[in-house]
């Protein structure tokens, strides 16, 4: 079958000609087909003919592309030309999607050898080189290499606690089987499914924690005889045979930041035998829209700084807008109180049994929520949790605000424009998340309140409010979780005060960034401030 995105195609808000030499633009398509890709203008006449294997694409700026081609040389001239066209979007979230497109089809063609033509080298870079930077990649692999980074990922009893439960109590997918622990890390899971009585376990660990997972698993001489550690990717790794089950904790916030599940469904197709078992097998990102007055003018507020006028006398108002933006693109990851939803949540399923890696790339959820009460919406809240399908057992960990609290916490995007909603009214809109190459996606969030009383049946769209996030920005704020004893819209509007700041400045993007301290029952975070990588 297929793949749809193949057949994508995004209308342009211009598109010129490069070699014209004139300067003159009009609107187009860029579309996608089967050989590559087709740049028509005025939407029908096919200005440039695309091979997307050999062609040249770059990005300009944010919504503005330009795409090279290879043409014939002129022999007698010794000059070689080529043609191609400068790309307008008509918004950054085109642009990023269009851009996803290109990488998959230059992937694609490589993986199935492509028409390349006679004499080409292909380099081969691994899956994983091929679409992370490699500057990311380096800071990942150093900060997972760190014993306390590990640590603090066991200390959070929820989630080894979970995964312990769901090898022990589900021993009979585990005994006398080959396992595969993708993402090793300590070592840890390898261990458990030893215990359950794996017939061996292949650790796979990229980073230098694979050395110190070799000492962990030394030091349990009675498990150390059936674990062998591997470090290496699992993209480039080769194992001496089949895994009948997989073991992993691929998980980053709003389940899919670091992009490991992608590492996770490679190692699937790399490694297990057709009917062989996931542990975890299935993840769901659970979505529902809040209402947080406290938050919202805690973000309002940070921009004021850039409001005055006479800062050492210097006048810092012209950098107020940017600011303001700058701090409603960072995710919030907080443990919060669940009444502050406004609506029951709804949930996207991700499938790790079934689920191709090429479509974690670009994740497009469709929303559609009934408020269950009249509140002022500041955004949407998410969480997820995941599946241990166990033969005996089935178990879930889960996320979710209101549960014991994971190291994950929850993840809210904030609109810099709330929307006002009625109990009862629809709300609609998308959640569209598009990878980047430094492990994580810039998250697209559009909500929409519809047309309330007289006139709904016309179906008009009332307010509607977008924001454009970075997922690998998260502003952590590990307050804890309030006590809203009233609805917030009984509550008096706040002045805007400067509140203590308690942002920290992360570049991190790894899970485990701030941790739960040891007391598994607790569902308070205790603040703990991590360092940036
Ligand atoms: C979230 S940690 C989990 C560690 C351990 N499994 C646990 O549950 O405590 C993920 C681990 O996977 C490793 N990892 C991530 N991507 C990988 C890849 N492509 N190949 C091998 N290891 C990878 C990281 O270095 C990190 O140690």
């Amino acid at each position: 079958m297929e793949e749809k995105w193949k057949q994508r195609e995004f209308d342009l808000a211009s598109v010129a000609d490069l070699c014209s030499g004139s300067s003159s633009s009009s609107p187009g398509k860029a579309r996608f087909t089967f050989d590559g890709l087709q740049i028509l203008q005025d939407s029908h006449q096919i200005l440039v003919n695309v091979d997307l294997l050999t062609a040249q694409v770059f990005k300009l700026g944010p919504v503005q592309s330009v795409c090279i081609v290879e043409e014939g040389s002129d022999v007698v001239k010794k000059t070689s030309y080529s043609k191609g066209a400068t790309l307008q979007f008509r918004n950054e979230e085109d642009s990023a999607a269009f851009h996803c497109v290109v990488q998959q089809w230059k992937k694609e063609g490589k993986v199935q050898g492509g028409n390349l033509l006679n004499g080409t080298v292909v380099t081969s870079k691994s899956k994983f080189d091929e679409k992370i930077e490699s500057s990311s990649a380096k800071m990942y692999f150093h900060y997972y290499g760190q014993l306390l980074h590990q640590q603090n990922m066991l200390q959070d009893y929820v989630r080894t606690g979970t995964y312990y439960a769901a090898v022990i109590e589900n021993r009979a997918d585990f005994m006398g089987h080959v396992v595969v622990d993708v993402g090793a890390g300590s070592g840890i899971l390898s261990l458990f499914a030893a215990q359950a009585g794996a017939k061996h376990v292949y650790a796979v660990e990229a980073s230098e924690m694979a050395e110190y997972a070799q000492k962990l698993i030394a030091g349990n001489p009675t498990l150390a005889q059936r674990i062998t550690v591997i470090k290496g990717k699992v993209e480039d790794v080769e194992l001496p045979e089949k895994a009948d089950v997989l073991i992993s904790e691929p998980m980053g916030t709003l389940l899919v930041n670091e992009r490991m599940l992608e590492s996770y469904v490679i190692a699937r197709d790399r490694f297990l035998t057709p009917n062989g078992k996931m542990f975890p097998a299935v993840g769901r990102i659970h979505m529902a829209p809040f209402s947080d007055e406290y938050l919202f003018i805690e973000i309002a507020n940070k921009a004021l700084f850039w409001q005055q006028q006479n800062y050492y006398g210097v006048d810092l108002t012209s950098l107020h807008g940017t600011a303001f933006q700058g701090y409603f693109s960072q995710p919030v990851v907080d443990a919060f109180d669940p009444r502050l939803l406004v609506a029951p949540p709804t949930f996207h399923v991700i499938d790790f049994t079934k689920i191709k890696e090429e479509d974690l790339y670009e994740i497009d959820i469709p929303l559609k929520f009934t408020a269950s009460v009249g509140a002022r919406v500041h955004g949407l809240a998410c969480w997820f949790d995941v599946l241990f399908n166990g033969s005996t057992v089935p178990r879930w960990l889960t996320t979710a605000p209101g549960s014991p609290t994971t190291h994950w916490y929850q993840l809210r995007c904030v609109l810099s424009q709330p929307i006002y909603v009625m109990a009862g009214q629809e709300i609609t809109g998308r959640l569209h998340l598009i990878a980047h190459n430094a492990q994580s996606y810039t998250i697209y969030l559009t909500l929409s309140a519809k047309m309330w009383g007289p006139g709904a049946e016309q179906g008009g769209i009332l307010q509607t409010s977008s924001c454009k996030l970075d997922l690998k920005e998260p502003y952590y704020r590990m307050s804890q979780p309030q006590a809203y004893a009233l609805a917030q819209d009984q509550q008096q509007p706040q002045p805007l005060l400067q509140t203590q700041d308690i942002h920290i400045q992360s570049q991190d993007l790894n899970e485990s960034e701030i941790m739960q301290q040891p007391s598994p029952n607790s569902s308070v975070p205790i603040n703990s401030l991590m360092q940036n990588i």
